[in-house]
């Protein structure tokens, strides 16, 4: 190489920018809504270990701190609960979009059209002050649980069961899809893995919901952008795909043998691994102990087995911990939930989450527009 070519070589290489692929280790922005501490495997939402909340709270609780930064006080919380409990029966026009979405279709897209529908009817979809968005944040909570289980109900070729203003959020939301309150357990259960869902920093769903805020779209278009990010299967769509595992493994005895295959087809082993956890999600001990609760309800030992036995498998294959939709995905599937309609669960707590991003970002907002390094043909021409 001649000296020359040396020298643009390595000017080249020196202005050659810092590719972060996937964002990873990126610090986009700051957040006062919660901290991901993968050293200490610990998660605080408002400063709050999430330990805690799902030990001593409502989800309606974490909703509101979520949103305000502070629990509410009693008084707060009635109304909160009060406004949410008149806003949980569905128009007609959000019965009937669902109607027209084929049962096909996978729920996380029904959910994405109903929510699109609620936001196009909502006269104040365009109203972006705080107060309108929190208003809207609080119409979603209550919604979206009604879109679930009509959407479940119908598959099953049941009628849609109205909501109950005297049952709380978790209660009504079991009614609504089950047509009654199951035993203590399971709606503690359920109560907890909402709150272990409800938030967690900049994951990929909340930072699509920032992206669109950052354009000063509407609350409703970031929430719709935030569904289809978490439908895939490397995030939330993976709690449906533990349990598809689970089912094609059958039996504990075999989930070492399946394993090795899996893994020697380069396969994703759903339900492992996490962008920022290295050693454990700080939430999956809590959500397990609630597992467990319900094995032992619903006598199941053998779901159990099999949970331990792959993820004991996992450890000794690969060093890969488990992540949240490991435990919530059983868990899920023996409060009696269609394996297709758990996505849509991580939505009906992670709209907790999303909005107070969606807030936070508009509160101080930038246009989120990162840059690129070309890698395409160099300049060209048409010829003639
Ligand atoms: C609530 C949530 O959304 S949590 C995430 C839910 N998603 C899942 O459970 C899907 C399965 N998990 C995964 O695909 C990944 O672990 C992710 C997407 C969550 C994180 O991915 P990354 O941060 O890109 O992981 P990373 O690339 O650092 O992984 C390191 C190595 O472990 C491997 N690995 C990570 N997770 C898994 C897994 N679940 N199965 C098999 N191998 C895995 C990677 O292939 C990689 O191997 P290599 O170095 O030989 O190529
Ligand atoms: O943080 C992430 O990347 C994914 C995750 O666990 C979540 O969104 O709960």
């Amino acid at each position: 190489m001649s000296q020359a070519q040396e020298r643009t070589t390595s000017s080249a290489a020196a202005a050659a920018p810092e590719i972060h692929k996937g964002l990873a280790g990126v610090v986009a922005d700051t957040t006062a809504i919660s901290k991901v501490n993968p050293d200490t495997n610990s998660l605080l939402y408002r400063g709050y270990p999430v330990q805690e909340l799902a030990a001593g709270c409502t989800f309606e609780q974490v909703a509101y701190l979520l949103w305000h930064g502070e629990l509410p006080t009693d008084a707060q919380l009635t109304e909160l609960e009060e406004t949410g409990r008149a806003q949980r029966a569905l128009a007609p026009q959000v019965r009937a979009a669902i109607d027209l979405v084929p049962t096909t279709a996978h729920p996380m897209d029904v959910l994405r059209t109903a929510v699109s529908v609620i936001g196009a009817s909502d006269p104040t979809a365009a109203d972006a002050r705080p107060e309108a968005d929190l208003a809207k944040s609080v119409r979603l909570l209550a919604q979206v649980p009604a879109v679930i289980a009509y959407d479940q109900r119908r598959r099953r070729g049941q009628d849609p069961v109205e909501p109950r203003s005297d049952l709380g959020y978790v209660e009504n939301f079991l009614h609504m899809t089950f047509g009654e309150v199951p035993d203590d357990v399971v709606v503690d259960a359920f109560r907890v893995s909402l709150i272990l869902y409800a938030e967690h920093s900049f994951n990929a769903s909340t930072f699509t919901a920032r992206v669109i805020t950052s354009t000063r779209a509407d609350l409703y278009s970031a929430v719709v952008g935030a569904v289809g990010a978490l439908k895939g299967p490397l995030h939330g769509g993976a709690n449906e795909a533990v349990m598809q595992m689970f089912a094609e493994i059958g039996d504990a005895d075999h989930a070492e043998a399946w394993l090795r295959d899996a893994l020697a087809a380069r396969r994703t082993i759903m339900g492992f691994g996490h962008r920022v956890y290295k050693h454990g999600d700080s939430r999956v001990p809590t959500m397990k102990a609630s597992l467990d609760r319900l094995v032992d309800h619903y006598g199941r030992p053998d779901l159990a087995a099999l949970y331990d036995r792959l993820e004991a498998a996992m450890r000794a294959a690969k060093g890969i911990e488990p992540n949240l939709d490991y435990p919530s995905g059983p868990a899920y599937h023996l409060m009696g939930f269609d394996t297709p309609t758990f996505t849509p669960l991580f939505v009906a707590a992670r709209i907790t989450g999303w909005t107070a991003h969606v807030m936070e970002q508009a509160a101080a907002n930038s246009l989120i527009r990162p840059l690129s390094a070309y890698s395409g043909p160099p300049e060209r021409h048409l010829q003639g």
